[in-house]
């Protein structure tokens, strides 16, 4: 089986700007490929083909000594997003493997759509489900397994995020939110713009505000953590950051 990895793109440090481990600097390493299509992906990039010529097969002693080379010694956690990085086995396991070897921690950002074996040795493992509006169907079933699996098994922390974009969404959140009682649950505003230029921090601090008053006003929603997405706020819609 082979263990070379579709990265798209590699940068850091930054900072992780979303979910459960908001604030903690981090590098990020972005797999190609998703099962997925969602509407209003912020990194469609990473699948429909646009920056294909930008994808290398990499061994995973490639991607840590690229991340070494970027980051220096800079940095103690790696994000592993995508596209769906759950769409790679061997690979990101071996990955995972030679940076806990270093003593460098991992999360990965994923959908739920697929399990992988090594979501059990993660550091933070973040699954995003995604509402109506994304244009994507959930696989009940598959998300079932996956949360009672780590919820039995795993070494780290893991939650759910859903990102909301409208009233219909937000009951899907409810929804999910009701499935996992105990399972510790984010809502994120969506970005309804990811190709506009400038500063967007006024529509997306207004778009938080929005959800803000939902979760305010609904009991469902006691237990849970309504948060931007803080590098967005930052650094606007730009790639790498
Ligand atoms: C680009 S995805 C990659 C990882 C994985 N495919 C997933 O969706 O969880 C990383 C995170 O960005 C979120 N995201 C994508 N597009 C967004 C948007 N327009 N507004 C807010 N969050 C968005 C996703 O829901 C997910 O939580
Ligand atoms: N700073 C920063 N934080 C993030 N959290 C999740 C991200 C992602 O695209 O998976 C992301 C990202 O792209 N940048
Ligand atoms: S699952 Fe994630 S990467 Fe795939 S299309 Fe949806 S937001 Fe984008
Ligand atoms: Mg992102």
């Amino acid at each position: 089986m082979s263990t070379k990895i579709p990265v798209i793109e590699m940068f850091g440090p930054t900072i992780q700007g979303e979910g459960a481990v908001i604030g903690v600097k981090t590098m990020f390493v972005r797999t190609y490929g998703c099962d997925y299509r969602c509407s209003w992906c912020d990194s469609a990039f990473t699948w429909d083909g646009s920056a294909k010529d930008l994808r290398v097969m990499m061994e995973p002693e490639e991607v840590l000594s690229g991340l070494l080379e970027i980051g220096g010694d800079r940095f103690d956690t790696v994000t592993i997003s995508g596209g769906n990085p759950a769409l790679i086995g061997e690979g990101i396991s071996e990955l995972i493997g030679l940076l806990h070897d270093r003593g460098i921690k991992v999360a990965i950002e994923t959908q739920g759509s697929r399990w992988q074996d090594w979501f059990l040795e993660v550091d933070a493992l973040t699954v995003s489900p995604k509402p109506p509006s994304s244009g994507m169907a959930t696989d009940w079933t598959m998300l079932d397994s996956i949360l009672t699996e780590v919820g039995m098994n795993a070494r780290g922390s893991y939650s759910l995020k859903v990102v909301v974009f409208d009233d219909i969404d937000y009951d899907y959140a409810v929804q999910v939110h009701k499935r996992y009682p105990d399972v510790p649950f984010y809502l994120q505003p969506g970005n309804d713009n990811v190709t506009e230029e400038g500063d967007i921090s006024a529509r997306l601090l207004g778009r938080l505000e929005w959800l803000f008053n939902k979760a305010i006003a609904d009991p469902d929603m006691n237990a849970a953590r309504v948060l931007p997405q803080l590098h967005a706020l930052i650094w606007y819609n730009k790639r790498g950051k």
